[in-house]
């Protein structure tokens, strides 16, 4: 017999890829999923002999690297648990601040939103469950995230209306919109060195890396197209890669975007930009 504070002490410090804090927060993770315990919980002893086996074959995948999100299957995102798969993004804590914010900036009725690169859809499905009444749609190149993303939609009782499009040689066919939101992949294929090897070995490249040659490309592309799908007015927000921020938002402005903010996270990060269509 072993106390709760042991477990994970031990277990813990299994996980070699992580700090001692994240290590425990996952085994807390673990041990809430399979066995119904919270950290909260003081417990006196637990008897290992009694856990099912599912919970040491996860153990077995977390020391591997591989994030909690895919071995359960699912992960939160502002408030709700979604599907996820090794063909989606697990949802950041970035992304829920760009979510936020276009909740907080646009309280009408109505409004018509667009989403690139959707994932596991986690962008458009909360935007359609918290906004007022709005009309969602949302595109990925990936058919098999656009499974999941329609799954996510279903179980969480969203309307969103996916479909499947390459952004770099396709243009949706949905206009007139007054926000269009995109999170799309923004990581430069050197950076791939400096990556933690839970992003690397699991998530899918589709979804993180753009060619050294050109990292805005998907930026301007976007960008582009706004001036096509957005309503005079309309508004274009981006999640950008820290390092990019005055780069998008000079190419915002050169397109015809005014009011550009760069704004930044939690962390003090920049990784939002936000602009007005005004041509
Ligand atoms: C950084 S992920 C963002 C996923 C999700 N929106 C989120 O925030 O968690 C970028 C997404 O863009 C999609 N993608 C990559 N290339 C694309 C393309 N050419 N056209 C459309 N979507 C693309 C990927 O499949 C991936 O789902």
């Amino acid at each position: 017999m072993s106390s709760y504070q042991e477990l994970l002490t031990s277990w813990a410090s299994k996980l070699t890829d992580y700090d001692k804090q994240e290590a425990e927060s996952l085994v807390s993770w673990l041990f809430e999923h399979h066995l119904g315990w919270r950290r909260t919980e003081i417990l006196n002893e637990a008897d290992v002999n009694s856990f099912p086996s599912k919970i040491f074959e996860d153990l077995e995948r977390l020391k591997t690297g591989e994030p909690i999100q895919y071995i359960f299957g699912k992960g939160p995102f502002y408030g709700r648990e979604f599907f996820v798969s090794s063909a989606t993004l697990i949802p950041r804590n970035e992304t829920e601040e760009l979510v936020h914010l276009i909740i907080k900036e646009n309280r009408n009725a109505g409004l018509k939103i667009l989403d690139i690169g959707t994932g596991t859809g986690c962008i458009p499905i909360s935007l359609a469950l918290e906004m007022n009444n709005p009309e969602v749609f949302a595109v990925d190149i990936s058919e098999e995230a656009l499974l999941i993303a329609q799954n996510n939609a279903v179980a969480l009782d969203a309307k969103v209306t996916f479909s499947k499009c390459d952004i770099l040689n396709q243009t949706p066919e949905v206009t007139e919109l007054d926000i269009l939101v995109s999170n799309p992949p923004y990581i430069p294929e050197q950076e791939k060195t400096e990556m933690h090897r839970n992003v690397l070995d699991f998530e899918p490249e589709l979804a993180l890396f753009v060619s050294n040659d050109d990292p805005l490309i998907f930026y301007r592309r976007i960008a582009e197209m706004g001036n096509q799908l957005l309503k005079l007015n309309g508004k274009l927000y981006f999640e950008i890669n820290e390092k990019y921020g005055n780069a998008v938002a000079s190419l915002m402005q050169d397109l015809g975007y005014s009011e550009v903010r760069i704004m930044k996270d939690l962390n003090q990060k920049e990784r939002l930009v936000v602009g007005i269509l005004s041509i």
